[in-house]
């Protein structure tokens, strides 16, 4: 069957951490849809409950309340919920082993799914390819600048072969110069890969640089405040934020963010 969307409805997540009277509403009847082979984009001012949706996502967090479906086309053309596919995640923090070399760094979940060692570095090797790491097999992470180690985090991924891969804040941590690079880096990268990505980012611009639709979430409680389409030509490069839909969209979705980051800082 043809894994056809990831399909949110009616997500509400609370955190009871210090007891019910003191909990955190963290998501408040999210709804919406993330259709494979499609690269989605979540913003939302800080703590508006972005990662508690992708840990839920995920399936390494049962939300309080609503569901989150697998969809697939079936024979008949009717879709169907099933099991999730393979997913991967790549977060700000890389999660780099250091006493592993980049290579034994981007086996590892292999290693860990038993896959042999032959396969296991032939698969590792492709992987460090993908992101132009070619050269820095034998390296540990210590001896690598912050872009490469996210690279090397992106490998870690990929080489998964995963259905869906969720990137949370993936450039947070690199100077503005080294995101722009990986940026395109990696706008190539999942273009080729036709793998379904959700990416959680704080830039409106990496958002729509990257994205075919953009959910903006509101303060705290999260909630979907809109979805934006991002009707620009692929392959993109940085030279697209000239283009005046680019600017257009940019204008919509940061009115639109200014008034929930007001809001979250009242909060
Ligand atoms: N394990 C937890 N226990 C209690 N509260 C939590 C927990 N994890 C998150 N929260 C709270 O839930 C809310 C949403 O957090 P979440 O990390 O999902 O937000 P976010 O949008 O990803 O934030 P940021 O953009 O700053 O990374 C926050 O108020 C946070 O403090």
């Amino acid at each position: 069957m043809q894994f056809e969307s990831i399909s949110v409805a009616h997500l509400s997540h609370r955190f009871t951490a210090g007891g019910a009277q003191q909990g955190t509403n963290a998501l408040a009847d999210v709804s919406c849809s993330f259709p494979a082979g499609r690269i989605s984009a979540i913003v939302g001012p800080s703590g508006c409950g972005k990662s508690t949706l992708l840990l839920i996502l995920r399936g390494l967090l049962t939300p309080s309340r609503g569901e989150v479906g697998f969809r697939y086309a079936s024979g008949t053309g009717a879709s169907v919920n099933g099991k999730a596919p393979r997913m991967a995640t790549v977060w700000q923090s890389f999660n780099l082993l250091p006493w592993r070399t980049v290579l034994d760094n981007v086996a590892f979940g292999l290693e860990l799914e038993g896959v042999g060692k032959a396969e296991r570095r032939e698969r590792a090797l492709q992987a460090i390819r993908s992101v132009e790491l070619s050269g820095f097999e034998k390296h540990y992470p210590n001896q690598l600048s912050g872009g490469m180690r996210q690279r090397v985090g992106l490998a870690r991924g990929l080489v998964m072969s995963p259905d869906i891969m969720f990137l949370d804040e993936p450039f947070g941590a690199l100077d503005a110069q080294t995101r722009l690079y990986l940026q395109e880096q990696l706008a190539a990268v999942v273009e080729r890969s036709g793998k379904t990505i959700v990416l959680v980012t704080h830039s409106i611009e990496e958002a729509i640089f990257l994205a075919d639709h953009v959910l903006v979430m509101t303060a705290r409680p999260g909630r979907i405040a809109a979805r934006f389409d991002v009707d620009l030509p692929r392959p993109r490069a940085m030279e697209i934020q000239n283009d005046h839909r680019f600017g257009e969209l940019f204008t919509s979705i940061y009115g639109l963010l200014r008034e929930e980051v007001k809001k979250s800082m009242l909060n």
